[in-house]
C-alpha cells in the first residue's frame, strides 16, 4: 500500500439524514407520531462489573443519563406504546436505528411491572450487543448488571433471582428451549434486531408462536411477543405473525448524512484508509470513525497501515480499537474506553457492530459495503466463507451506528447506483447456512422439524443433508423420523457445533480427552498466529518450531500446551509471535467444555505423543470434511485434491503441508475458504482407510473416497 492517501471522491447525497423508504401504508395499522430532537452527550467512566469483564460502558452521573432517556424519541410516546403493549400479545415495532427501541422498551415495560411475575427478555443476534446493552440499561436504571437487569451469552451468565429484564444472545434462548419450550419464566419476549434473520432468531419465532399458543391453550401465564427492528421486511413478519399490529415510531435522535463514492472503488480496503485519513486531517480530534470491514486479518492489515500513515501524517494522535467476533471479550470492551481527549479513536470492525451497538463519540462511519458471509452449497455439502456485498438494510444500519450521541455522517465507499441495485433485506440464514447444529436442537426440544412454523423453509435437500449427517454423527437415529439418541442428547449440551461435540464424545474412545479438549477450544477461537506484515519472514521461522508433520491441527495444539506452560504469557506470545488474546480465549473456552465434560462423566485421559489417536478423534466429527489428492507426484501448493463432497481444493498458503513433498494422499481439514479458488483451512494429513474405520457410514456413500 502506497503511504500516501488521496481522495476517493464522495457525493454528499443526503443532505438532512437519512433518505428513507418509508413503510408501506397497507400495513401502518397503528401510527404513533413522534417529535424529533436531540439529546446530549452521555459522559461515560470506566468500572468494573462482571466476573470477568472489565467494562467501559456505564454511568458517570444517573442525572444525565435520565435526561437523556427522556430526549429519546421512543421515551416520548411511551403513554401510547405503553397501552398498546398492554392490548396486544403479539406486535410488531418498528422505530430508526437509535430511537431508543432496545434500551427503553424492556425499562418502560418494568416500570408499569407489566410482567407481572415473570421475566422480560431481550434478544440480540451477537453477545457484544447484548452485554453492552444489559451494562447501559443497568446504569440508566441505576442498579449493578446482573442485578434487576442483567446479560446471558455463551460462557457467561449475569443473571440473578432478582433479575427482570434480561438481554441475551438468541442462540442462548434456543438453548432455554430446549429445557423449556413453553419458555414458562419469561412473560414478555421481545426478538430484536429481526431484519437478521439469524437462523436462531428464526426458530425463535416459531418457537415462540408455538409457546404463545399452547400457554393461551393450557391457560398458563400469558406471553406476550414484541418483534423490533430499524430495518424489516414488515409485510413478511406481519403475515408469519396473523396480521399483528404494526407499530411505527417516527423521529430520531441526531441526523445522519450520507455521501457514497462518485466511482466504483477496486480495492475497498484501500478505499477505506485513504477515506480515514481524508477525514482525519479534516474533522475534529474528538469525532471518532467507525470502519466496516469483513474478518480479523483484514483488520489487522488495515491497523498495521493506518499506524504505519499516521507517523507521516499530521493531525491529532490516533488510537485504533479492533472489534470482531473472535476477539476476547475484554479486548472488545476497549472500544468502548474513553480516550485522551484530543485523541481520535477509530475502531475497525466487521458487522458484529451492525446493529444494536452505540459506541459513544462515532461520528464518522465508513461503509466499504462488503460483508464475509458463511454459506454452504447443500448440492456439494461444501461449507464455506464468501465476501460480498451487504444488503441495503445493512447499509442503513451500518449509518445508524453514527448519530447517536450527536448528528454524525456516513460515507460508503460503493456509489448510489451501486447501493440502489442491492437487495433490500438480507437472505435468511436459513436459506444459506448448514442446518445441522439447529435441527439438532429443535429436535432436542421436543420439536418435529418438518411440520415446524418457520418464516421461510429451507430447501428440502438441505434439511436432508443435515439429518444424514446428524444420523451419521450418531446424533438421531434415523432421518424419515428423527429421534434423539443418548449421544445426540450429550451432544446438545454443548454450545458449540454437533461435528465438535461429537469429537468431545468419542475423545475417552481414543484416550485423548486432554488434547481434544485444547484443540477444539483453540479452533472455537480466532487465529492464535501474529503474523505482522513488517516482520513476516521472522515470524514465520519462529512458528516453525511449533510445527507438526502431521500438520495444522498438532501444530495448533502444540502452541496451546507451550501457552499453558509459559510463565510470563504475554512476554512468551511476544517473542513467539502469537496472540495473547485469543490464546486466552481458547484457554477460557476450553475451561467451559471441561467443565461440561465433567458434568458427563467423560474419563480424562491423554494420548501423549499417539497424535494420531487425536486426528482420528477428530475425524469421528469431521469426517464429512475430507478431500484426496489426485495430483500423484505434483509438490505441495500445486497439488489439486478433491473433496468428500466432490469439489475441487488446493491447501490454503498458510497451512503447515503447504509445501510437503510428496503431497500427503488423504487430508482432513477444518473449513473451506471460497475465493478465486477454493482453499481449505487448518489442515492435517490422515491415512486413507482411517475414513472406513471411523465413519464407515459416511465412507459408504462418499463417491471421491471410492
Ligand atoms: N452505551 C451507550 N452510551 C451512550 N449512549 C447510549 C448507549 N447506549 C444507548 N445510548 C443512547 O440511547 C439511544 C438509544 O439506543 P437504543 O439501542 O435503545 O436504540 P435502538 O432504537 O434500539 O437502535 P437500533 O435500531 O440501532 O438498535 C442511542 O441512540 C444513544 O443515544
Amino acid at each position: 500500500m502506497d503511504s500516501k492517501y488521496c481522495s476517493i471522491g464522495l457525493t454528499n447525497e443526503t443532505k438532512n439524514g437519512f433518505k428513507r423508504k418509508k413503510p408501506t401504508a397497507s400495513i401502518c395499522v397503528k401510527k404513533v407520531k413522534l417529535l424529533s430532537d436531540s439529546i446530549s452527550n452521555c459522559l461515560q467512566n470506566g468500572h468494573e462489573v462482571s466476573k470477568n469483564i472489565e467494562t467501559h460502558v456505564v454511568k458517570k452521573n444517573s442525572d444525565d443519563l435520565q435526561e437523556a432517556r427522556r430526549k429519546l424519541p421512543v421515551f416520548m410516546v411511551r403513554g401510547r406504546l405503553l397501552e398498546e403493549i398492554r392490548k396486544n400479545n403479539t406486535m410488531i415495532i418498528i422505530g430508526e436505528t437509535g430511537s431508543g427501541k432496545t434500551t427503553q422498551i424492556p425499562q418502560m415495560i418494568h416500570e408499569q411491572r407489566l410482567e407481572g411475575t415473570g421475566l422480560i427478555v431481550v434478544t440480540q443476534p451477537r453477545r457484544v450487543a447484548a452485554i453492552t446493552i444489559a451494562l447501559r440499561v443497568a446504569a440508566e436504571m441505576n442498579t449493578e448488571v446482573g442485578n434487576i437487569v442483567g446479560y446471558s451469552v455463551r460462557f457467561e451468565d449475569v443473571t440473578s433471582p432478582r433479575t427482570k429484564v434480561k438481554y441475551l444472545t438468541d442462540g442462548m434462548l434456543l438453548r432455554e428451549a430446549i429445557l423449556d419450550p413453553l419458555l414458562s419464566k419469561y412473560s414478555v419476549i421481545i426478538l430484536d434486531e429481526a431484519h437478521e434473520r439469524t437462523v436462531s432468531t428464526d426458530i425463535l419465532f416459531g418457537i415462540v408462536k408455538l409457546a404463545q399458543k399452547e400457554r393461551n391453550e393450557k391457560t398458563i401465564n400469558p406471553l406476550k411477543v414484541i418483534v423490533m427492528s430499524a430495518t424489516m421486511d414488515v409485510d413478511t413478519f406481519r403475515n408469519y405473525f396473523d396480521s399483528c399490529p404494526v407499530i411505527y415510531l417516527e423521529g430520531r435522535t441526531h441526523p445522519v448524512t450520507i455521501y457514497h463514492s462518485k466511482t466504483k472503488q477496486e480495492d475497498y480496503q484501500y478505499a477505506a484508509v485513504c477515506t480515514i485519513f481524508q477525514l482525519h486531517t479534516t474533522t475534529p480530534a474528538d469525532d471518532d470513525f467507525l470502519v466496516f470491514l469483513t474478518g480479523q486479518e483484514e483488520i489487522e492489515a488495515v491497523m498495521y497501515n493506518i499506524k504505519q500513515i499516521a507517523k507521516e501524517t499530521t493531525g491529532p494522535p490516533i488510537r485504533v480499537c479492533p472489534l470482531y467476533a473472535g476477539l476476547p471479550p475484554a479486548q472488545q470492551m476497549q472500544v468502548w474506553k474513553e480516550t485522551p481527549p484530543g485523541t481520535r479513536k477509530i475502531v475497525l470492525a466487521t458487522n458484529i457492530a451492525e446493529a444494536s451497538v452505540t459506541i459513544p463519540r462515532i461520528k464518522c462511519v465508513i461503509d466499504t459495503g462488503v460483508v464475509k458471509e458463511r454459506s454452504w452449497c447443500s448440492a456439494t455439502g461444501a461449507e464455506r466463507l464468501v465476501v460480498r456485498s451487504g444488503s441495503q438494510a445493512a447499509g442503513w444500519q451500518r449509518a445508524g451506528r453514527a448519530g447517536r450521541t450527536a448528528p454524525g455522517a456516513a460515507y460508503r465507499l460503493y456509489t448510489a447506483q451501486q447501493f440502489n441495485t442491492r437487495p433490500l433485506h438480507p437472505t435468511p440464514e436459513i436459506l444459506r447456512c448448514p442446518l445441522a447444529p439447529t435441527i439438532l436442537l429443535l429436535i432436542a426440544a421436543g420439536v418435529e422439524p418438518s411440520t415446524f412454523p418457520l418464516i421461510d423453509s429451507p430447501p428440502r435437500d438441505s434439511v436432508t443433508a443435515s439429518l444424514t449427517l446428524l444420523k451419521e454423527l450418531g446424533a438421531i437415529d434415523s432421518v424419515e423420523n428423527p429421534k434423539l439418541t443418548v449421544l445426540g442428547r450429550k451432544m446438545s449440551s454443548f454450545p458449540i457445533d454437533p461435528k465438535y461435540s461429537k469429537v468431545l464424545l468419542s475423545a475417552p474412545e481414543y484416550g485423548c480427552l486432554e488434547e481434544a479438549l485444547s484443540l477444539v477450544a483453540v479452533l472455537s477461537s480466532e487465529n492464535i498466529f501474529y503474523t505482522p506484515m513488517h516482520k513476516r519472514e521472522e515470524a514465520l521461522k519462529v512458528k516453525r518450531k511449533f510445527i507438526s508433520p502431521t500438520g495444522d491441527h498438532i501444530t495448533l495444539l502444540n502452541v496451546f500446551k507451550a501457552f499453558c506452560k509459559a510463565t510470563l504469557k504475554k512476554q512468551w506470545c511476544k517473542e513467539n509471535y502469537l496472540n495473547h488474546r485469543n490464546l486466552t480465549y481458547a484457554y477460557e473456552v476450553r475451561q467451559q467444555l471441561l467443565a461440561i465434560c465433567q458434568r458427563l462423566n467423560l474419563t480424562l485421559s491423554s494420548c501423549g505423543s499417539a497424535t494420531d489417536q487425536l486426528l482420528k478423534c477428530l475425524l469421528s466429527g469431521l469426517f464429512s470434511n475430507c478431500a484426496w489428492s489426485r495430483s500423484a507426484g505434483v509438490a505441495g501448493g500445486g497439488a489439486r485434491y478433491v473433496t468428500g463432497a466432490g469439489g475441487a481444493a488446493s491447501l490454503h498458503p498458510a497451512a503447515a503441508l503447504h509445501a510437503a513433498s510428496p503431497p500427503p494422499p488423504a487430508l482432513l481439514y477444518t473449513e473451506l475458504l471460497h475465493t478465486r479458488r477454493t482453499y481449505m483451512i487448518t489442515v492435517s494429513a490422515i491415512q486413507p482407510h482411517w475414513l472406513q474405520q471411523v465413519a464407515p457410514d459416511y465412507a459408504r456413500r462418499c463417491r471421491a473416497y471410492r
